[in-house]
């Protein structure tokens, strides 16, 4: 197994995720539980898990700073069962999911391009910016 380039951290593929969820079905004969339309209502399922644990908190800070340690613990579980049943929907669908989602993020990039970095520019002194972003703004 690989290791993070940070803290020695263990790097997931997932390759690996999907290897292992096989390897799960197939040990309780549960591929044939596996088709495509089982595992996407078994995914929004945990969708609606996910959704119950922000439920009524109100707006949560990035990172989640002020929860307890238990509920970050479960929300890491709900998470993984959302991605498990993601990467097995994809293999049930034969989509390679890491190819596809590179290939979306290029795509999102052409549609959406990032506002040019210039540094002796600033909305408001004759450029037209197809942003909202406004540098040197009045208040
Ligand atoms: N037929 C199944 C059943 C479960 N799992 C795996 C994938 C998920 O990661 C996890 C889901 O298990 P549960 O249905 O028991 O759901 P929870 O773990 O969320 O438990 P609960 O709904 O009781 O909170 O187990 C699976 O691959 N195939």
């Amino acid at each position: 197994m690989k290791k993070g380039e940070e803290g020695g951290e263990e790097e997931v593929s997932l390759q690996t995720l999907s290897k292992k969820m096989d390897d799960f079905a197939k040990a309780r004969d549960w591929e044939k539980y596996h088709s495509p339309r089982n595992l996407l209502l078994a995914m929004v399922g945990e969708v609606g898990e996910l959704s119950e644990i922000f439920q009524w908190k109100g707006e949560v800070a990035r990172g989640c700073p002020d929860w307890k340690e238990e509920e970050k613990v479960h929300l890491g579980e709900e998470l993984s069962d959302v991605l498990l049943y993601l990467v097995r929907l994809s293999d049930a669908c034969g989509v390679d999911l890491g190819k596809a989602a590179l290939r979306k993020i290029e795509l999102n990039a052409i549609k959406y391009p990032a506002p040019k970095q210039t540094d002796d520019h600033c909305v408001g002194d004759g450029e037209h910016s197809s942003g909202n972003i406004k540098l040197n703004e009045e208040h």
